[in-house]
Protein backbone atom coordinates (compact mmCIF):
# COMPACT_ATOMS: atom_id res chain seq x y z
CA UNK A 1 0.00 0.00 0.00
CA UNK A 2 1.35 3.37 -1.28
CA UNK A 3 1.81 5.30 2.51
CA UNK A 4 1.43 8.34 1.69
CA UNK A 5 -2.32 8.07 0.16
CA UNK A 6 -4.97 7.93 2.30
CA UNK A 7 -7.73 7.21 0.50
CA UNK A 8 -6.41 3.93 -1.13
CA UNK A 9 -6.86 1.38 1.00
CA UNK A 10 -6.04 -2.14 -0.38
CA UNK A 11 -8.60 -4.86 -0.83
CA UNK A 12 -7.03 -7.60 0.71
CA UNK A 13 -10.09 -10.09 0.61
CA UNK A 14 -9.30 -13.22 -0.55
CA UNK A 15 -11.60 -14.16 -3.96
CA UNK A 16 -10.57 -17.41 -3.76
CA UNK A 17 -12.00 -18.24 -0.19
CA UNK A 18 -15.02 -20.77 -0.15
CA UNK A 19 -18.12 -18.71 -0.09
CA UNK A 20 -18.82 -19.88 3.40
CA UNK A 21 -15.89 -18.10 4.86
CA UNK A 22 -16.78 -14.94 2.92
CA UNK A 23 -20.24 -14.91 4.33
CA UNK A 24 -18.91 -15.37 7.84
CA UNK A 25 -16.27 -12.70 6.93
CA UNK A 26 -19.38 -10.59 6.50
CA UNK A 27 -21.17 -10.79 9.33
CA UNK A 28 -18.41 -11.44 12.18
CA UNK A 29 -17.98 -8.46 14.09
CA UNK A 30 -14.17 -7.13 14.17
CA UNK A 31 -12.22 -7.20 17.99
CA UNK A 32 -11.05 -3.67 18.41
CA UNK A 33 -7.96 -2.92 20.72
CA UNK A 34 -7.54 0.26 22.13
CA UNK A 35 -4.19 1.04 23.06
CA UNK A 36 -3.98 4.28 25.52
CA UNK A 37 -1.46 6.19 27.92
CA UNK A 38 0.31 9.15 28.88
CA UNK A 39 2.63 10.77 25.78
CA UNK A 40 5.80 8.96 25.83
CA UNK A 41 4.98 5.88 27.96
CA UNK A 42 5.60 3.09 24.77
CA UNK A 43 2.18 3.13 22.72
CA UNK A 44 4.01 3.18 19.33
CA UNK A 45 6.69 0.58 20.91
CA UNK A 46 3.70 -1.48 21.65
CA UNK A 47 1.69 -1.46 18.41
CA UNK A 48 5.03 -1.82 16.22
CA UNK A 49 6.03 -5.15 18.74
CA UNK A 50 2.27 -6.37 17.80
CA UNK A 51 2.61 -5.14 13.92
CA UNK A 52 5.93 -7.04 13.93
CA UNK A 53 5.04 -10.23 16.06
CA UNK A 54 4.23 -13.20 14.15
CA UNK A 55 0.72 -14.30 15.50
CA UNK A 56 -1.27 -14.85 12.07
CA UNK A 57 -3.71 -11.75 12.37
CA UNK A 58 -5.03 -9.16 9.56
CA UNK A 59 -4.50 -6.08 11.42
CA UNK A 60 -5.73 -2.83 10.67
CA UNK A 61 -4.63 -0.20 12.64
CA UNK A 62 -6.09 3.64 13.12
CA UNK A 63 -3.66 6.12 14.68
CA UNK A 64 -4.88 9.01 16.16
CA UNK A 65 -1.92 11.81 16.64
CA UNK A 66 -1.57 14.91 17.16
CA UNK A 67 -0.24 18.20 14.73
CA UNK A 68 2.49 16.73 11.99
CA UNK A 69 3.47 13.61 14.07
CA UNK A 70 1.21 11.35 12.37
CA UNK A 71 2.84 10.98 9.26
CA UNK A 72 5.96 10.18 10.73
CA UNK A 73 4.83 7.95 13.58
CA UNK A 74 2.63 5.93 10.71
CA UNK A 75 6.06 5.55 8.49
CA UNK A 76 7.91 5.17 11.92
CA UNK A 77 5.89 2.40 12.74
CA UNK A 78 5.19 0.52 9.29
CA UNK A 79 8.29 -1.85 9.33
CA UNK A 80 8.09 -5.12 8.25
CA UNK A 81 9.42 -7.86 10.11
CA UNK A 82 12.90 -9.59 10.13
CA UNK A 83 11.33 -13.14 10.54
CA UNK A 84 8.86 -12.41 7.70
CA UNK A 85 9.58 -9.17 5.25
CA UNK A 86 6.46 -9.33 3.70
CA UNK A 87 4.15 -8.79 7.06
CA UNK A 88 3.82 -5.02 5.68
CA UNK A 89 1.81 -6.37 3.02
CA UNK A 90 -0.63 -7.94 5.73
CA UNK A 91 -1.54 -4.65 7.49
CA UNK A 92 -3.22 -1.33 6.28
CA UNK A 93 -3.03 1.64 7.98
CA UNK A 94 -5.62 4.94 8.19
CA UNK A 95 -4.53 7.67 9.54
CA UNK A 96 -6.70 9.51 10.94
CA UNK A 97 -6.84 13.95 9.76
CA UNK A 98 -5.04 16.08 12.65
CA UNK A 99 -6.19 16.15 16.48
CA UNK A 100 -7.97 14.51 18.86
CA UNK A 101 -9.97 11.49 17.31
CA UNK A 102 -12.17 11.51 21.21
CA UNK A 103 -12.75 15.19 20.45
CA UNK A 104 -13.57 14.77 16.44
CA UNK A 105 -15.78 11.42 17.07
CA UNK A 106 -19.00 12.24 15.53
CA UNK A 107 -16.91 13.54 11.89
CA UNK A 108 -13.65 12.94 10.79
CA UNK A 109 -12.93 9.75 13.65
CA UNK A 110 -16.41 8.32 12.52
CA UNK A 111 -16.07 8.57 8.81
CA UNK A 112 -12.55 7.25 8.87
CA UNK A 113 -13.32 4.02 10.17
CA UNK A 114 -16.53 3.43 8.23
CA UNK A 115 -14.44 4.31 5.42
CA UNK A 116 -12.10 0.95 6.89
CA UNK A 117 -14.90 -0.80 7.33
CA UNK A 118 -15.75 -1.06 3.59
CA UNK A 119 -13.06 -3.42 3.82
CA UNK A 120 -14.32 -5.68 6.07
CA UNK A 121 -13.13 -9.24 5.35
CA UNK A 122 -9.34 -7.88 4.66
CA UNK A 123 -8.26 -7.78 8.60
CA UNK A 124 -9.58 -9.71 11.65
CA UNK A 125 -8.54 -7.44 14.30
CA UNK A 126 -8.46 -3.49 14.66
CA UNK A 127 -6.31 -1.73 16.75
CA UNK A 128 -6.54 2.07 17.50
CA UNK A 129 -3.57 3.96 19.19
CA UNK A 130 -4.83 7.04 20.93
CA UNK A 131 -2.99 10.13 21.73
CA UNK A 132 -1.39 10.40 24.82
CA UNK A 133 -3.63 13.09 25.94
CA UNK A 134 -6.84 11.33 25.06
CA UNK A 135 -9.55 10.22 27.44
CA UNK A 136 -9.97 6.80 26.18
CA UNK A 137 -14.05 7.03 27.62
CA UNK A 138 -15.60 8.45 25.15
CA UNK A 139 -13.53 6.76 22.29
CA UNK A 140 -14.27 3.06 23.83
CA UNK A 141 -18.08 4.43 24.29
CA UNK A 142 -17.96 4.60 20.51
CA UNK A 143 -17.17 0.78 19.78
CA UNK A 144 -19.32 -0.40 22.65
CA UNK A 145 -22.85 -0.48 22.98
CA UNK A 146 -25.03 2.15 21.86
CA UNK A 147 -26.06 2.13 18.17
CA UNK A 148 -26.73 6.12 18.40
CA UNK A 149 -23.44 6.72 19.62
CA UNK A 150 -21.79 4.33 17.70
CA UNK A 151 -23.57 4.96 14.40
CA UNK A 152 -23.75 2.10 13.75
CA UNK A 153 -20.06 0.39 14.10
CA UNK A 154 -20.92 -1.07 17.19
CA UNK A 155 -22.86 -3.61 14.36
CA UNK A 156 -19.47 -4.39 12.49
CA UNK A 157 -17.11 -3.65 15.77
CA UNK A 158 -16.65 -5.34 19.13
CA UNK A 159 -14.69 -3.40 21.92
CA UNK A 160 -12.53 -6.91 22.75
CA UNK A 161 -10.40 -4.30 25.63
CA UNK A 162 -8.41 -0.78 26.25
CA UNK A 163 -4.72 -1.88 27.28
CA UNK A 164 -2.81 0.98 28.64
CA UNK A 165 0.93 1.54 28.83
CA UNK A 166 1.92 3.21 31.62
CA UNK A 167 5.73 4.81 32.12
CA UNK A 168 7.38 3.04 34.88
CA UNK A 169 9.53 5.69 35.10
CA UNK A 170 7.42 8.40 35.70
CA UNK A 171 4.11 6.74 35.88
CA UNK A 172 4.04 7.77 39.52
CA UNK A 173 4.82 11.25 39.11
CA UNK A 174 2.24 12.13 36.69
CA UNK A 175 -0.73 10.32 38.47
CA UNK A 176 0.56 12.67 41.17
CA UNK A 177 0.79 15.68 39.28
CA UNK A 178 -2.21 14.86 37.14
CA UNK A 179 -5.21 17.27 37.70
CA UNK A 180 -7.60 18.95 35.40
CA UNK A 181 -10.76 21.20 36.15
CA UNK A 182 -12.98 18.38 37.05
CA UNK A 183 -10.35 16.98 39.26
CA UNK A 184 -9.40 13.72 37.12
CA UNK A 185 -6.65 14.46 34.70
CA UNK A 186 -5.53 12.09 31.39
CA UNK A 187 -3.28 9.46 33.05
CA UNK A 188 -5.58 8.52 35.53
CA UNK A 189 -8.78 8.46 33.62
CA UNK A 190 -6.31 5.97 31.27
CA UNK A 191 -5.61 3.99 33.94
CA UNK A 192 -9.33 3.79 35.31
CA UNK A 193 -10.80 2.92 31.92
CA UNK A 194 -8.29 0.29 30.85
CA UNK A 195 -8.72 -3.71 31.27
CA UNK A 196 -5.11 -4.36 30.56
CA UNK A 197 -1.93 -2.14 31.92
CA UNK A 198 1.40 -2.24 31.26
CA UNK A 199 4.05 -1.26 33.23
CA UNK A 200 6.40 -0.61 30.65
CA UNK A 201 10.12 0.71 30.85
CA UNK A 202 10.80 -1.55 34.09
CA UNK A 203 14.51 -1.62 32.77
CA UNK A 204 14.73 2.12 33.98
CA UNK A 205 13.85 1.67 37.82
CA UNK A 206 14.30 -0.11 40.78
CA UNK A 207 11.84 -3.11 42.02
CA UNK A 208 10.97 -1.01 44.57
CA UNK A 209 10.03 1.93 43.17
CA UNK A 210 8.05 -0.48 40.71
CA UNK A 211 5.74 -1.50 43.44
CA UNK A 212 5.25 1.59 44.64
CA UNK A 213 3.63 2.39 41.23
CA UNK A 214 1.91 -0.41 40.91
CA UNK A 215 0.33 -0.24 44.05
CA UNK A 216 -0.97 3.05 42.97
CA UNK A 217 -2.38 1.68 39.71
CA UNK A 218 -3.99 -1.14 41.34
CA UNK A 219 -5.68 1.38 44.15
CA UNK A 220 -7.27 3.45 41.22
CA UNK A 221 -8.05 0.33 38.92
CA UNK A 222 -8.15 -2.85 41.08
CA UNK A 223 -9.77 -5.00 38.55
CA UNK A 224 -7.16 -4.93 35.81
CA UNK A 225 -4.33 -7.05 35.59
CA UNK A 226 -0.67 -5.65 35.35
CA UNK A 227 2.12 -6.97 33.40
CA UNK A 228 5.35 -5.86 34.15
CA UNK A 229 7.52 -5.18 30.09
CA UNK A 230 10.67 -4.10 28.39
CA UNK A 231 10.03 -2.33 25.26
CA UNK A 232 6.57 -3.45 25.46
CA UNK A 233 6.93 -7.18 25.36
CA UNK A 234 3.71 -8.68 26.03
CA UNK A 235 2.61 -12.47 24.97
CA UNK A 236 -0.37 -11.28 23.00
CA UNK A 237 -2.90 -13.43 24.70
CA UNK A 238 -3.00 -10.78 27.90
CA UNK A 239 -4.02 -8.23 25.26
CA UNK A 240 -5.49 -9.50 22.21
CA UNK A 241 -9.13 -11.23 21.87
CA UNK A 242 -9.55 -11.16 25.76
CA UNK A 243 -13.00 -9.98 25.18
CA UNK A 244 -13.19 -7.85 28.41
CA UNK A 245 -16.68 -6.47 27.54
CA UNK A 246 -18.12 -10.33 27.06
CA UNK A 247 -16.90 -12.49 29.05
CA UNK A 248 -17.03 -13.09 32.57
CA UNK A 249 -13.48 -14.37 33.00
CA UNK A 250 -11.79 -11.65 34.06
CA UNK A 251 -14.59 -11.45 36.82
CA UNK A 252 -14.78 -14.62 38.13
CA UNK A 253 -10.84 -15.12 38.06
CA UNK A 254 -10.32 -12.53 40.98
CA UNK A 255 -9.22 -14.76 44.44
CA UNK A 256 -10.13 -12.44 46.68
CA UNK A 257 -12.39 -13.72 49.57
CA UNK A 258 -15.35 -10.92 50.56
CA UNK A 259 -15.94 -12.83 54.05
CA UNK A 260 -12.37 -11.99 55.00
CA UNK A 261 -12.91 -8.49 55.34
CA UNK A 262 -16.05 -8.53 57.74
CA UNK A 263 -16.76 -9.91 61.29
CA UNK A 264 -19.59 -11.43 60.27
CA UNK A 265 -18.92 -14.85 61.95
CA UNK A 266 -21.36 -16.92 59.15
CA UNK A 267 -19.94 -15.44 56.30
CA UNK A 268 -21.17 -12.08 54.48
CA UNK A 269 -24.27 -14.20 52.92
CA UNK A 270 -26.90 -11.18 53.87
CA UNK A 271 -25.10 -8.51 53.74
CA UNK A 272 -22.70 -6.36 51.43
CA UNK A 273 -19.66 -5.63 52.22
CA UNK A 274 -16.73 -3.85 51.44
CA UNK A 275 -12.98 -4.10 50.08
CA UNK A 276 -11.53 -1.40 52.57
CA UNK A 277 -7.77 -2.04 50.77
CA UNK A 278 -9.09 -0.56 47.22
CA UNK A 279 -11.04 2.00 48.60
CA UNK A 280 -8.40 4.83 47.31
CA UNK A 281 -8.24 8.28 46.24
CA UNK A 282 -5.59 9.99 43.79
CA UNK A 283 -6.29 13.51 42.70
CA UNK A 284 -10.42 12.89 43.03
CA UNK A 285 -10.37 9.14 41.54
CA UNK A 286 -11.19 6.55 43.58
CA UNK A 287 -12.63 2.65 43.62
CA UNK A 288 -14.63 1.08 44.96
CA UNK A 289 -15.51 -2.96 44.97
CA UNK A 290 -18.51 -4.10 46.92
CA UNK A 291 -19.48 -7.85 47.18
CA UNK A 292 -22.99 -8.75 47.03
CA UNK A 293 -24.84 -11.38 48.96
CA UNK A 294 -27.47 -13.97 46.03
CA UNK A 295 -29.92 -11.65 45.16
CA UNK A 296 -33.85 -12.56 44.67
CA UNK A 297 -35.02 -11.40 40.95
CA UNK A 298 -36.55 -8.88 42.33
CA UNK A 299 -33.58 -7.18 44.27
CA UNK A 300 -31.47 -7.93 40.99
CA UNK A 301 -34.02 -5.25 39.03
CA UNK A 302 -33.54 -2.82 42.15
CA UNK A 303 -29.75 -3.10 41.82
CA UNK A 304 -30.22 -2.46 38.10
CA UNK A 305 -32.02 1.31 38.84
CA UNK A 306 -29.40 2.01 41.17
CA UNK A 307 -26.59 1.99 38.83
CA UNK A 308 -29.47 3.72 36.56
CA UNK A 309 -29.03 6.55 39.24
CA UNK A 310 -25.57 6.28 39.52
CA UNK A 311 -24.56 6.31 35.90
CA UNK A 312 -27.56 8.65 34.48
CA UNK A 313 -27.95 11.17 37.26
CA UNK A 314 -25.37 11.38 39.05
CA UNK A 315 -27.59 10.56 42.22
CA UNK A 316 -27.06 8.42 45.14
CA UNK A 317 -29.86 7.22 46.60
CA UNK A 318 -30.18 7.87 50.51
CA UNK A 319 -31.78 4.93 51.86
CA UNK A 320 -35.60 5.09 52.75
CA UNK A 321 -38.21 4.95 49.90
CA UNK A 322 -34.67 5.47 47.65
CA UNK A 323 -36.58 6.40 44.77
CA UNK A 324 -37.63 9.44 46.37
CA UNK A 325 -34.93 10.40 48.45
CA UNK A 326 -31.80 11.24 46.30
CA UNK A 327 -28.52 12.74 47.23
CA UNK A 328 -27.69 14.73 44.08
CA UNK A 329 -24.14 15.31 43.88
CA UNK A 330 -22.55 16.35 40.64
CA UNK A 331 -18.96 15.35 41.53
CA UNK A 332 -19.71 11.55 41.92
CA UNK A 333 -18.56 10.32 38.35
CA UNK A 334 -18.54 6.93 37.44
CA UNK A 335 -16.17 6.19 34.70
CA UNK A 336 -16.16 2.30 34.71
CA UNK A 337 -18.05 -0.20 36.44
CA UNK A 338 -17.98 -3.71 36.45
CA UNK A 339 -20.44 -6.89 38.58
CA UNK A 340 -20.58 -10.30 38.76
CA UNK A 341 -24.66 -11.05 40.00
CA UNK A 342 -25.55 -14.07 41.86
CA UNK A 343 -29.06 -15.07 42.31
CA UNK A 344 -30.28 -17.55 44.55
CA UNK A 345 -31.48 -19.56 41.81
CA UNK A 346 -27.39 -19.92 41.01
CA UNK A 347 -28.20 -17.51 37.71
CA UNK A 348 -25.59 -15.00 37.03
CA UNK A 349 -25.72 -11.81 35.25
CA UNK A 350 -22.59 -9.90 34.41
CA UNK A 351 -22.81 -6.12 34.33
CA UNK A 352 -20.28 -4.13 32.15
CA UNK A 353 -20.71 0.05 31.90
CA UNK A 354 -18.07 2.80 30.19
CA UNK A 355 -18.98 6.08 30.80
CA UNK A 356 -22.70 6.91 31.63
CA UNK A 357 -23.69 3.58 29.06
CA UNK A 358 -24.16 0.09 30.94
CA UNK A 359 -25.17 -3.52 29.89
CA UNK A 360 -26.98 -6.23 32.00
CA UNK A 361 -26.21 -9.58 30.49
CA UNK A 362 -27.23 -13.28 31.82
CA UNK A 363 -24.10 -15.13 32.16
CA UNK A 364 -24.61 -18.22 29.86
CA UNK A 365 -24.30 -21.43 31.85
CA UNK A 366 -21.23 -22.72 29.68
CA UNK A 367 -19.40 -19.46 30.74
CA UNK A 368 -20.13 -20.13 34.55
CA UNK A 369 -17.34 -22.12 36.69
CA UNK A 370 -19.01 -22.88 39.91
CA UNK A 371 -21.49 -21.12 41.48
CA UNK A 372 -19.72 -18.26 43.08
CA UNK A 373 -21.28 -17.30 47.31
CA UNK A 374 -21.07 -13.92 46.49
CA UNK A 375 -21.61 -11.38 43.52
CA UNK A 376 -18.91 -8.33 43.12
CA UNK A 377 -19.40 -4.85 41.91
CA UNK A 378 -16.36 -2.85 41.39
CA UNK A 379 -17.27 1.19 40.56
CA UNK A 380 -14.03 3.48 39.33
CA UNK A 381 -14.93 7.40 39.46
CA UNK A 382 -15.27 10.43 41.54
CA UNK A 383 -16.55 10.91 44.44
CA UNK A 384 -16.99 6.97 45.39
CA UNK A 385 -17.63 7.33 49.12
CA UNK A 386 -18.11 4.75 52.10
CA UNK A 387 -22.18 5.85 51.77
CA UNK A 388 -22.46 4.33 48.60
CA UNK A 389 -22.68 0.86 50.38
CA UNK A 390 -25.18 2.01 53.00
CA UNK A 391 -26.91 3.39 49.85
CA UNK A 392 -26.73 0.33 47.89
CA UNK A 393 -28.20 -1.77 50.85
CA UNK A 394 -31.06 0.61 51.15
CA UNK A 395 -32.12 0.21 47.76
CA UNK A 396 -32.09 -3.83 47.91
CA UNK A 397 -34.16 -3.65 51.08
CA UNK A 398 -37.18 -1.27 50.02
N1 LIG B 1 14.45 2.22 28.33
C1 LIG B 1 13.31 1.94 27.72
N2 LIG B 1 12.85 2.76 26.75
C2 LIG B 1 11.68 2.43 26.14
C3 LIG B 1 10.95 1.30 26.51
N3 LIG B 1 9.82 1.25 25.75
C4 LIG B 1 9.86 2.33 24.95
N4 LIG B 1 10.98 3.06 25.17
C5 LIG B 1 11.39 4.32 24.53
O1 LIG B 1 10.53 5.35 24.99
C6 LIG B 1 10.33 6.33 23.96
C7 LIG B 1 8.85 6.60 23.76
O2 LIG B 1 8.24 5.41 23.25
P1 LIG B 1 6.97 5.44 22.29
O3 LIG B 1 6.60 4.05 21.99
O4 LIG B 1 7.20 6.36 21.14
O5 LIG B 1 5.92 6.11 23.28
P2 LIG B 1 4.44 6.63 22.93
O6 LIG B 1 3.62 6.34 24.11
O7 LIG B 1 3.98 6.09 21.63
O8 LIG B 1 4.74 8.18 22.82
P3 LIG B 1 3.71 9.34 22.30
O9 LIG B 1 3.16 8.88 20.98
O10 LIG B 1 4.57 10.55 22.20
O11 LIG B 1 2.69 9.51 23.35
C8 LIG B 1 11.01 5.77 22.72
O12 LIG B 1 12.27 6.39 22.63
C9 LIG B 1 11.16 4.30 23.02
O13 LIG B 1 12.25 3.71 22.35
C10 LIG B 1 11.46 0.44 27.56
O14 LIG B 1 10.88 -0.56 27.97
N5 LIG B 1 12.64 0.83 28.11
Amino acid sequence: MDQDNDSEIPTLIDHDAPVTELISQETRRIPCTIITGFLGAGKSTLLRRILTERHGYRIAVIMNEFGDTANIEAKAINVSSHEDPMAEKSEEFLELANGCLCCSIKDAGIAAIEKLMERKGAFDHIILETTGLADPGPIASMFWLNEEYSAGLRKQISLDGVVCVVDAAFGQQQMEEDHSIDGIGESLRQIACSDVILLNKVDLVSNDKLAVTEEMIHKVNPSAPIHRTIQANIDLVHIMNIDAYAGVKQLQNDNFKPHQLCDASDGCHDHICQSPATHYELRGISSLQLFIPPLIPDQLTKLEHWIQELLWRHDKPTGGDYKDHKDHNPSLRVLRCKGLFVLETGEEFMLQGVQNMYEMTPVEARDVVGIPDSGKLVLIGKGLDDTLRESLEAALRS
